[in-house]
């Protein structure tokens, strides 16, 4: 006999930011009514979103936990209002087996926090030379979908080729890590006047591009998924709107910081602003935006790329790219999103005083994405699309009466700072510190069961 699970009443809860309800929490799903026995949540401001799905994960386990491991990542995520992940093979040793995925997977089980969804390498040791084992690993206990070299660009087009072909076969996704290795040897930031100011060598956008325009083509000759990983330029967003526009089946992720910061944070020679692909320009950030809105964009994945000390807080030359992402997702989604965000460069307001006014997503209004409202929006991109890219059958469905109770409870009306020793990660490479963000999420479910209440992790 199972356990009895606990019940939990969500009383005058805005789902997606639309009227109150109750929900009621029963055996794993979401029911109609109430519960004596049920463990009453005051839901008065709160929004009900489907829990979030982030596709684009680094957990660094196996091989640096010193850095991350699948629990405080886990941890982590919850905390951001995620109930699943999708953990990068970029590890040590690589996950390009069977063996690597299912243990991945199984830590991910054991922790219990969110779903961890092992993407497979595409090619050995992510050495890109030859095709790991795709089918071996979407036969496993695992059941990867999605591939990716992630860290490195699959440069070669025809193992390029192969592995769209190959993945066909079970509606597998390919995610590129679009950079055309040849093209960023010794890139250290944006290639740009910044870079030219500092004296740092630069990462062209073109970079991003021409893979971005190769790999489309490539998918549509095939007629296989690609998922672009972290798309950066206006140029990319110029590509994929065509490559759309002719029915190629290519999605595309943005990260938070590229919505967010520019170029310009690397006067600071601070390396937690180091990242791959690097910030680029405010014309960026604003096709970024738009694109995301209008859809050419699908969804916000954090690329989460927690890193030790010693990686980080050295020279910017020797620090690792990358910078932490789940716990602060939404909040930088919500900011982007913000009225008055248009007018005010987000960037600009790092302090309370300089932060305008922030009265949180449109509740309702035409918007150019088609969805009814903002907070539509953010379901669609940060839950409802990455799980069907993912092909996580138990994510991505909306609170109500019927569906699955994994969902997040977020307060649009708090503020808070951020303090990197507050993170539940091990790493403390946020690029927002000292930055005041709005959003908190005050709960999290996966399945009926909560973890995260009262804005803490419950394990
Ligand atoms: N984004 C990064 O700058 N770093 C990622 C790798 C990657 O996403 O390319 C990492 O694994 O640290
Ligand atoms: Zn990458
Ligand atoms: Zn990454």
């Amino acid at each position: 006999m199972n356990a009895p699970r606990s019940q939990y009443l969500i009383k005058g809860v805005s789902v997606l930011g639309r009227g109150k309800t109750d929900l009621l929490i029963r055996d794993g799903v979401i029911a109609e009514g109430s519960a004596k026995d049920a463990h009453v949540i005051d839901a008065d401001g709160l929004v009900a979103l489907p829990g979030l799905v982030d596709l684009h994960t680094h957990l660094r386990e196996p091989g640096r936990e010193d850095a991350e491991t699948v629990e405080t990542g886990s941890r982590a995520a919850a905390l951001g209002g995620y109930t699943a992940v999708c953990a990068m093979a970029n590890t040590s040793p690589v996950a390009d087996t069977a063996g690597v995925v299912e243990q991945v997977y199984r830590l991910g089980r054991e922790a219990g926090l969110v779903d961890v969804q092992p993407i497979g390498a595409v090619t050995v040791g992510l050495a890109g030379e030859r095709l790991a084992e795709l089918g071996a690993m979407a036969t496993s206990a695992a059941q990867v979908r999605v591939f990716s070299d992630d860290g490195h660009c699959v440069a070669d087009p025809r193992l390029m080729r192969r592995a769209l072909e190959y993945v066909k076969a079970f509606d597998g996704v390919i995610a590129q890590h679009a950079e055309e290795p040849r093209l960023t040897e010794g890139a250290q930031m944006h290639e740009g006047e910044v870079a030219t100011r500092l004296g740092l060598t630069g990462w062209p956008a073109v970079a991003e591009e021409a893979i971005i325009a190769r790999d489309v083509l490539l998918a549509e000759h095939v007629g296989s998924r690609l998922h672009v990983c972290h798309v950066s330029t206006a140029g990319s967003v110029d590509v994929l709107r065509h490559a759309k526009a002719r029915g190629v089946k290519v999605t595309a992720e943005v990260t938070p910081h590229h919505l967010l910061l520019t170029d310009e944070r690397a006067t600071s020679y601070d390396p937690v602003f180091k990242v791959n692909p690097p910030l680029r320009t405010a014309a960026d950030v604003e096709a970024l935006r738009k694109a995301l809105r209008e859809g050419v964009i699908d969804i916000v994945a954090t690329d989460h790329a927690p890193h030790a000390v010693e990686d980080k807080e050295c020279e910017w030359a020797y620090a690792r790219p990358g910078m932490l992402g789940l716990e602060t997702a939404l909040s930088i989604v919500l900011d982007v999103l913000g009225l008055g965000a248009g007018n005010v460069p987000a960037e600009e307001r790092s302090d309370e005083a300089g932060r305008r006014r922030h009265p949180g997503p449109r509740a309702s209004g035409a918007s150019a994405s088609g969805y009814s409202d903002d907070w539509d929006l953010i379901a669609e991109r940060m839950s409802r699309a990455p799980a069907r890219i993912a092909g996580l059958a138990e994510h991505g469905h909306d609170p109500a009466p019927g569906a699955p109770a994994t969902l997040t409870l977020v307060d649009p009306a708090a503020r808070r700072v951020v303090d990197p020793s507050d993170s539940a990660s091990r790493s403390r490479n946020t690029p927002y510190a000292g930055m005041t963000l709005p959003g908190r999420v005050v709960a999290t479910f996966l399945r009926g069961e909560a973890t995260v209440l009262d804005g803490k992790a419950v394990k």
